[in-house]
């Protein structure tokens, strides 16, 4: 594969778990690339490996095989604080009680870039205003974390994703605790961050019409590995039906809509 444009790209990659009696491999062979500028959604069955796969891309977990690479240079060569400057991640885990306000979070996405103090500069401070305008989180950012809604505490995690200032943005289900307004919203935040900041934004989701309206490129895990490609040529050729494993749902290609399909009949 050509890695000259990729900021992330796989090569022969193997992801699982180790275990005594032999591994859980949940994907082999994989081979992926990300772009700026790019959004991507990642799409699967609940248990198909899509949180290990993002944990395996980022470093967060051993692979069991092959290569991950940042540009041209493979991710075992980087330090955590240059992965911490390239790639941020934003994860589905409940954060701690803490008192901290939305400020204060927001600010610990600056921290590749402080001294162990972690005093801010004048340049964090405005990427910190920034990011908050951008996500528009201003009005809260006296506000104490533990008294935002769920929806309003995802916002904020994306919001220091965006302080975090990093050429590739990696989300897992970042739309998992929000009304359909706030779901729309979000999918058209991190557009932005891709076509207006020019970031790679790579997120797992199971919001499929919404993947289908802003995506550029979809990967989509099944048993069979994955399979990947931009939104009109697959559901063109309809492997969007990959997702399911279930021949009663299917997918309408001229409607972009999914029908259950009544096989008894
Ligand atoms: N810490 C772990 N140790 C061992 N196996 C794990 C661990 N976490 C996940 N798995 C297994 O790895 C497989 C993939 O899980 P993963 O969480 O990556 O799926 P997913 O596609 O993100 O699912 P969902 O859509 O439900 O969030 C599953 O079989 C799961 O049981």
């Amino acid at each position: 594969m050509n890695k000259t444009n990729n900021i992330l790209s796989t090569e022969d990659l193997t992801i699982g778990y180790k275990r005594n009696k032999g591994n859980h491999v949940v994907g082999k062979s994989i081979s992926l690339a990300l772009k700026k500028g790019e959004v991507v959604c990642l799409m699967g069955k609940n248990g198909i490996g899509k949180s290990t796969l993002l944990r395996s891309i980022t470093g967060v977990q051993e692979n069991l095989g092959g290569e991950v690479f940042l540009k041209e240079k493979s991710l075992r060569k980087f330090s955590l604080s240059q992965i911490a400057q390239t790639i941020s991640l934003v994860l589905t885990d409940k954060i701690e009680p803490t008192n901290l306000t939305v400020f204060e979070l927001v600010a610990l996405g600056r921290h590749p870039y402080t001294n162990w103090l972690g005093t801010l500069s004048q340049k964090d401070e405005e990427t910190i205003v920034f990011a908050l305008s951008k996500t528009d989180l201003l009005s809260l950012k006296n506000t104490k974390v533990n008294e935002l809604s769920d929806g309003q505490m995802q916002r904020v995690m994306i919001c220091r994703a965006l302080a975090q200032d990093t050429p590739i943005i990696i989300l897992d289900e970042p739309t998992a605790h929000l009304d359909i307004q706030h779901k729309i919203e979000t999918f058209q935040l991190l557009h932005s961050f891709a076509h207006e900041l020019n970031k790679a934004i790579l997120i797992s989701t199971h919001e499929i019409q919404l993947s289908l309206q802003i995506a550029d490129q979809l990967w989509l895990m099944d048993n069979q590995g994955i399979t990947t490609g931009n939104v009109d040529e697959l559901v063109k050729n309809g492997e969007i039906n990959r997702i399911f494993d279930n021949p009663s749902i299917q997918f309408d290609h001229q409607t972009r809509l999914f029908k259950f399909i009544n096989l008894k009949k």
